[in-house]
């Protein structure tokens, strides 16, 4: 006789991930229970996701992100991992590797003469997960390979936190995985817009736009327009192509979706069912969008079509017309297939398409036309008005730890002797420190945006600078000008990275 038994369980994937889940257990169960559980099994993912969402915020890091050594230097300061049975032990690869010589956590006091000369740092094991308290939180770790992230190809950590007060929660960030469905892979507060520093008007431009597209649905319904937009924000790297997107997204309480067309194994077929499982509102980022074209060209290459005679035009990633979609990309997307899933019958509707690019003029015109792509905007290298706004939100004055508010004299660890027997540490001047520099701020800001020079120098390079002197904004204006000297030099083969990029 068929038994149909129900239990409760806590699976664990091979990526680390636990997810409490509803199990039905059939035994001699018959074709037709077989057939009624079918739907179950098909959305046993989006159900083991959406209780994982519901406990768990889970935010993902990648591994060549500034963000994964802060948080693996914290993660190695947790009592936990000193006394955990599987560990990987560094001698400070990613302490050396991610300028942490002047990085301090709010946990983190500084030396005692107890810990002063360790040198040795414990982190998570690969796939293997470790958990711990932390201020009243359960707090699971997981440093994962290549896809689980969501960050295809890259290694990364998984940091979740159980909370069962999801108010923290702005939005939820999808991929795909290999079998082309959408999984969670990060839940993040939304990161304000106010952080992004464009010239005036553009960010306030596209919000506007996109929330009137929100609410025009019967417009287009009326009118017999299918109702998509589509944005194109084009420009050279580091410029806050994709900072701005997380961040409307955030200001307009949507998910994210992020389409990796170049993600191993993703082709036409499958690509067109994710962009139909799309929710009917939501914002769908499409990045680089310019690359997979760039891969048809090495594709011919490396199948000995192409010779070294070629090299102009293969240097010129543009497809002609005639061409679309007769290569296939290694990707497996052919041209037709993303024009096809951007806007073809099965193109889901409701949805704001946000694509980028660091060279629109490689774009197909067909790719590019209103419909597919409505509003294209163009983001640039740094203006001094930029730079000078990007300084005084980065030495904004903050409140004042509570170390500071004791009146303890606080302590940042300046650099790492990696030949010698540890850190090293230097009290700071409290006249140096952040919160002491508000009446100076506007001055100091005018004089670094004098120092950049206009358009061309990347926000993401500003901001890398700044970076090392987080605590010193005298001496990054003193050193600016030599810095954005060497940074604008042409690279050693001729060329000028920040500013060839684009186009
Ligand atoms: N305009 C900006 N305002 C504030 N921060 C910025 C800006 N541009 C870049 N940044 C910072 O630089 C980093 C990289 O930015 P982002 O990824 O958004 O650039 P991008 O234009 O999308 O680059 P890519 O074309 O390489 O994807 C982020 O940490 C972001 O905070």
């Amino acid at each position: 006789m068929d038994k149909l038994h129900l239990e409760l369980a806590l699976r664990e994937t091979d990526d680390g991930m636990r997810y409490a889940t509803m199990m039905v257990v059939v035994s001699n169960a018959g074709t037709s229970l077989g057939a009624l559980l079918y739907p179950l099994q098909q959305n046993f993912q989006i159900i083991t996701d959406r209780i994982n969402s519901f406990f768990f915020i889970t935010a993902a890091f990648r591994e060549n992100d500034a963000a994964y050594i802060w948080v693996m230097h914290w993660l190695s300061k947790q009592p936990v991992l000193q006394n955990a049975r599987n560990v990987e032990v560094t001698t400070g690869g990613f302490i050396g590797s991610g300028g942490l010589a002047s990085f301090r956590t709010n946990d983190d006091p500084g030396p005692s003469t107890k810990d002063k000369w360790h040198r040795l740092a414990y982190v998570p094991c690969l796939s293997r997960p470790i958990t711990f308290w932390y201020r009243g939180r359960w707090i699971y770790a997981v440093r994962v390979n290549g896809e689980k992230t969501g960050f295809w190809g890259e290694t990364g950590l998984l940091l979740s936190i159980l909370t069962f007060d999801n108010s923290d929660l702005q939005m939820s960030v999808y991929a795909s995985d290999p079998m082309d469905r959408w999984r969670q892979v990060a839940a993040c507060s939304k990161r304000p817009l106010q952080s992004i520093i464009l010239d005036p008007g553009v960010k306030e431009d596209l919000l506007k736009d996109a929330r009137e597209f929100l609410r025009s649905r019967e417009w287009y319904r009326r009118r017999g327009i299918p109702y998509r937009r589509g944005y194109l924000l084009y420009g050279p790297p580091g410029t806050g192509k994709t900072s701005v997107i997380q961040s409307l997204a955030g200001e307009l309480g949507l998910d994210v979706y992020i389409v990796t067309l170049s993600r191993r194994g993703m082709d036409d077929a499958g690509l067109a069912q994710l962009i139909s499982d799309l929710p009917p509102k939501c914002v769908a980022i499409m990045e680089d969008i310019d690359a997979a074209l760039v891969h048809n060209i090495n594709r011919k290459k490396s199948t000995g079509e192409k010779d070294g005679s070629d090299q102009a035009e293969d240097e010129s990633p543009v497809p002609r017309q005639s061409q679309r979609g007769e290569y296939e990309r290694p990707s497996g997307v052919t041209l037709s297939g993303l024009l096809n899933a951007i806007d073809g019958v099965g193109a889901q509707e409701g949805r704001l398409l946000f694509a980028t690019t660091n060279k629109y003029d490689a774009l197909d015109t067909a790719l590019r036309r209103p419909g597919r792509m409505d509003k294209h905007v163009r983001f640039k290298l740094t203006s001094r008005y930029q730079a000078k706004e990007l300084f005084c939100r980065f030495y904004e004055p903050a409140e004042l730890p509570d170390t500071e508010k004791k009146g303890e004299t606080p302590v940042v660890l300046v650099e790492q002797d990696v030949n010698g027997p540890g850190e090293k540490y230097r009290a700071v001047d409290p006249d140096d420190a952040i919160p002491h520099v508000a009446a100076d701020l506007e001055v100091l800001a005018s004089r670094f945006a004098e120092a950049i020079p206009d358009r061309k120098l990347s926000m993401a390079s500003l901001q890398g600078y700044l970076m090392g002197y987080k605590t010193s904004p005298q001496d990054a204006v003193e050193q600016a000008a030599s810095w954005a000297e060497r940074e604008g030099r042409p690279d050693e083969d001729g060329g000028n990275m920040r500013e060839g990029q684009e186009g």
